[in-house]
């Protein structure tokens, strides 16, 4: 279970005290996750009414990184977006600290995860990703994606010599793409933001909606990923775990256009966008494929992570390469 720090009763209620929460009903620690301890924590409030948190005791982010994360999850909350608020205390701060880690509580999103989406799950993430990315516009914290070019620089060659010889060419032939890419004109006329860059099915909560299938998004979460690079790699990470066959990797196109438009109903893509959106989704698979490597052969010291399976997003990404797809035909994009 992923409760690597307890906290009692007595230090639960400390804090629900100092943020004038109300009283604890119930404290259960939440067993899956692996980055951070996790807490479901419901109050009874002065109204009589309860009230559903989570607190989040921070294992690996530390004070100094975390006002990033979630000043922007407040940020976007107050505009609108669906993602838990933190809660402030009256002079306005939203990190304390408890059992000795950085924490925070936040509101506890209804519902459960979607392991298997349909075109509707995508629609509505779609949209919501879009509003997400326009509610960040004016977000005045900067911190880039540290999962980004210039980490997968510095340790794609501490992975080549734990891979077959396939696989480092692989390896080394996508970075040095990434690169030439990066480079371009093309590619700096990219919007960029704040992105959750982590969007993965299990970062989202659905809940039970009128009528069979037709579950509503109740919003997304883990935030702990999040920096500012283009909206098309968030775009792009999303389609790569929720608009693809789980086994073969293959994009699943019809559900990958829904996606695309129903951002597009939001903010449409520049040129620039769908042009590059066959590039964005290789670097999104490369992405994941190094931090599963990275994970799964240079465990950082005290690590809490368990690896994910690599091979999975190798897979992910040999299959954009071989079959580039444009959410666009191509009489389009000339
Ligand atoms: N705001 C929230 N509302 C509802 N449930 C939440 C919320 N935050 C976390 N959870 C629940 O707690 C579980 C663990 O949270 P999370 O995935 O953020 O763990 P983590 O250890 O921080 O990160 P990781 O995804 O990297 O393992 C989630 O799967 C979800 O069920
Ligand atoms: N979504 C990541 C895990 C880190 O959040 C992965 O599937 O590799």
């Amino acid at each position: 279970m992923a409760v690597f720090t307890e906290v009692s009763a007595e230090q639960a209620q400390a804090l629900l005290d100092h943020l004038q929460l109300g009283s604890l009903s119930s404290l259960r620690g939440i067993g899956a996750g692996i980055e951070n301890t996790n807490y479901f924590v419901d109050c009874t409030q002065a109204d009589g009414h309860l009230h559903r948190y989570v607190l989040t005791l921070f294992e690996r982010l530390t004070a100094e990184q975390l006002p990033f994360y979630l000043r922007l999850m407040q940020h976007l909350a107050q505009r609108g977006v669906l993602v838990p608020s933190p809660h402030a205390d009256s002079s306005g701060e939203i990190l304390f600290e408890v059992a000795g880690k950085p924490a925070a509580i936040v509101d506890r999103l209804h519902g459960g995860h979607q392991m298997a989406p349909d075109a509707f799950h995508c629609q509505q993430v779609g949209a919501m990703l879009a509003r997400m990315h326009l509610a960040g516009k004016d977000y005045p914290l900067h911190q880039p994606n540290l999962r980004g070019l210039a980490w997968w620089r510095e340790v794609v060659p501490q992975l080549l010599p734990f891979l077959a010889a396939d696989q480092a060419e692989l390896l080394h032939s996508e970075l040095a793409y990434q690169e030439q890419l990066a480079a371009s004109a093309r590619y700096g006329d990219l919007p960029t933001g704040p992105i959750h860059a982590d969007l993965f099915r299990d970062n989202v909560m659905f809940e039970p909606g009128e009528g069979p299938g037709r579950e509503r998004l109740t919003g997304f979460f883990d935030f702990y990923f999040a920096g500012v690079d283009t909206w098309l790699f968030d775009i792009a990470v999303c389609l790569n775990d929720w608009c693809i066959d789980l086994t073969s990797g293959r994009l699943i196109e019809e559900r990958a256009a829904v996606f695309v438009s129903a951002y597009e109903s939001v903010r449409p893509l520049s040129g620039a966008e769908h042009r590059l959106l066959p590039a964005l989704l290789r670097a999104a698979a490369l992405r994941f494929w190094v931090s599963r490597l990275f994970d799964l052969h240079l465990p950082r010291e005290a690590s809490l992570l368990k690896a994910h399976d690599p091979s999975h997003f190798e897979r992910v990404l040999r299959e954009r390469i071989a079959k580039p797809w444009h959410a666009l035909h191509d009489e389009a994009l000339k």
